[in-house]
């Protein structure tokens, strides 16, 4: 009833392989923190196990889709930008690569995102400052340069994993404000979850992810 006044956030993670999008996520919603890398393979696991709905911001619900970082995935992570209303944009900091590679990542969703999409730069693995490529002011400056914010987190001590998350669910309410006055919102994860399969489709492929962290 009323379908087309239900509102439905859906949130991206982007980023080289290996920056920690995966592990941000678990650390979000699992608050966990797996030391191991196994890449995530596209197409990403189903949709009923690679979302998760953070309910934050009044209650509402978000649903975060974690991508797989390596360019031989890239088509098949491009068809999820359209339908995004915010993305965190993951680099490394011990990563002076994955920094440059974030310049590829905005052309890509300048390209494919709905116009207004919400983003937000986050450089990850603050925590490994032995290894720091990429200092805080080059991150700034980048994240100025876009019109973003910017973040530098940890997955591994979950240092501004909640304020990150908390910040892009706020810039997509916000923008999304007026859309949201006087609608009805989806509270209903389950119907929520089966409506994005059937939206998105399953990918075509092998069905599994050898990430472990979906269960
Ligand atoms: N020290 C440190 N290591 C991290 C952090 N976040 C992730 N890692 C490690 O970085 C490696 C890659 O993390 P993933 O989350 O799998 O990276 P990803 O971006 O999802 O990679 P793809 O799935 O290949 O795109 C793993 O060994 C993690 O344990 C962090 O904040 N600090």
């Amino acid at each position: 009833m009323a379908k087309q006044y239900d509102v439905l956030f859906r949130l991206l993670l982007i980023g080289d392989s290996g920056v920690g999008k995966t592990c941000l996520l678990c650390r979000f919603t699992d608050n966990e923190f797996h030391s191991s890398h196994i890449s995530t393979i596209a197409p990403v696991p189903p949709l009923p196990t690679s979302f998760h709905s953070p309910c934050l911001s009044d209650g509402l619900p978000f649903y975060c889709r974690d991508t797989a970082g390596q360019e031989r995935y890239q088509t098949i992570t491009k068809q999820y930008y359209r339908r995004a209303q915010g993305i965190f944009l993951v680099y490394d900091i011990s990563s002076e690569r994955s920094y440059q590679h974030i310049m590829k990542w905005v052309s890509d969703v300048d390209e494919y995102a709905p116009e207004g999409v919400q983003k937000i730069l986050i450089g990850n693995k603050a925590d490994e400052e032995q290894k720091r490529q990429v200092g805080r002011e080059q991150g700034q400056q980048l994240a100025r340069e876009y019109g973003m914010d910017f973040y530098e987190t940890s997955a591994c001590t979950n240092l501004n994993i909640k304020e990150s998350f908390t910040r892009l669910t706020e810039l997509v309410l916000q923008a999304h404000r007026k859309e949201l006055e006087g609608v009805r919102t989806r509270a209903n994860h389950e119907l929520a979850l089966a409506e994005l399969e059937e939206e998105e489709g399953k990918p075509e492929g092998p069905a599994n992810s050898s990430k472990t962290c979906w269960c």
